[in-house]
C-alpha cells in the first residue's frame, strides 16, 4: 500500500517553544544517559524524511521522543513502529498524533520498550522494511546493529547519529575512521554519508554536530560460517588495531603460530592489520579457523 502524497493527509509539526511547552507539561527535562535532545526544527526533520525515502514503508522509528520526526514521517508511511523507552513520551505520543495529524493517527503504534531488546514479535503484523531515527547517542550503533539483526525485512533506512559515529559506519577498508561499527555494518548493509545535521536544531543543544547515514541491506557474505564467529574475528582484530594480524588474532586463534596459519589458509597476509580488510575477508578467516 502507498499514499499519493498529492491528496495524503498533513501533520502539523512541532516548532521549538512548542517542544519546549510539551517538555514541560509531561514533566520531562531532558536527559544525557536517554541521549534525549530532541529536534526542534521542522525544516531538519522535512529533510530526514525526504531523505530516508520511506514513503509505502513499515518504518521502525526508534526513539521518537516528543514527535517531531515521526510527525514528518507518518504522511507517507504505510505504518509506523514507535519504539521509546521513556515511558512520560511513549505516553503522550499517541494524543500529539491524534492532535496534530488526525487523520493519520491508526498508522502509529507506539511500543513503551528499550529498542535494544525487541525482536520481530514484539512489533505487530506488520513486517518492518525500514528503520528512520534520530537514534539515541549512547546507543546508536548497539540498536542499529541488534535491529538489521533481529528484524530481517528491514530492507533500508536513514539514521541520524553523532558525526564522528557516521564517519566510522561509512568507513571503508584503509580508513583511519575504519573499525568494529564499519565492519559490522558492512555484514548487513552498504551505507553511505547522507548529509550532516547542525546541533542547533536540538534541544538541549549537544556538543556535537549529528551526520545522517543511509543504508541498503545487502546479501551478507556467506563464508560458511555465522555472523557470530565472523564478529568475533573483528573484535579481536580491532581490539589490538595497530598490531599485524598475526599477532592481534593470537589469543583467539591460541597462539600467533596457529593465527598465522589460518590468516594463510584464508588468503590474508598475516602482516597485514585489521583496518585493511573487508567484511568477505574477516569471514574468510572465520570459515578458515572452522576448517580445522
Ligand atoms: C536523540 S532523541 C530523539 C527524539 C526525537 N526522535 C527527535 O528527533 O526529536 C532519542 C530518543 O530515544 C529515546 N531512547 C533512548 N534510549 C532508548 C532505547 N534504548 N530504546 C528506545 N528509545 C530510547 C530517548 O528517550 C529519546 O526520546
Amino acid at each position: 500500500m502507498t499514499n499519493d502524497p498529492g491528496t495524503a493527509p498533513a501533520s502539523r509539526p512541532l516548532g521549538p517553544a512548542e517542544v519546549r511547552a510539551m517538555a514541560g507539561a509531561i514533566g520531562v527535562s531532558p536527559t544525557k544517559t536517554l541521549g534525549q535532545n530532541f529536534v526542534h526544527d521542522p525544516n531538519t526533520v522535512r529533510r530526514i524524511a525526504a531523505v530516508a525515502g520511506a514513503d509505502g514503508d513499515v518504518v521502525v522509528e526508534v526513539g521518537p521522543g516528543l514527535g517531531s520526526l515521526t510527525l514528518a514521517l507518518l504522511p507517507t508511511v504505510q505504518h509506523l513502529y514507535a519504539v521509546e523507552i521513556d515511558p512520560r513520551l511513549a505516553a503522550a505520543l499517541p494524543g500529539t498524533v491524534a492532535d496534530r495529524a488526525p487523520d493519520l493517527a491508526d498508522r502509529l503504534t507506539v511500543l513503551t520498550a528499550d529498542a535494544l531488546r525487541i525482536d520481530a514479535g514484539d512489533l505487530g503484523p506488520y513486517p518492518p522494511t525500514a528503520l528512520v531515527a534520530n537514534l539515541p547517542y549512547n546507543v546508536a550503533v548497539p540498536v542499529l546493529l541488534h535491529l538489521l539483526a533481529v528484524l530481517p525485512t528491514l530492507r533500508h533506512g536513514l539514521v541520524m547519529v553523532q558525526q564522528e559515529v557516521a564517519d566510522r559506519l561509512t568507513a571503508g577498508p584503509g580508513s583511519r575512521t575504519y573499525g568494529v561499527p564499519s565492519a559490522k555494518l558492512a555484514w548487513y548493509a552498504a551505507a553511505r554519508p547522507a548529509g550532516s545535521v547542525p546541533r542547533a536544531v536540538f534541544w538541549p543543544v549537544p556538543n556535537v554536530d549529528s551526520g545522517l547515514v543511509a543504508f541498503t541491506r545487502r546479501e551478507p557474505p556467506s563464508p560458511g560460517v555465522g555472523r557470530t564467529a565472523v564478529f568475533e574475528v573483528v573484535d579481536a582484530a580491532f581490539a589490538q588495531r595497530r598490531k599485524t594480524l598475526r599477532a592481534a588474532l593470537g589469543r583467539w586463534a591460541g597462539s600467533p603460530a596457529e593465527a598465522e596459519r589460518v590468516l594463510r589458509a584464508a588468503g590474508v597476509d598475516p602482516g597485514a592489520r585489521g583496518e585493511s580488510l573487508t567484511i568477505e575477508e574477516f569471514g574468510r578467516i572465520a570459515a578458515a579457523r572452522h576448517a580445522g
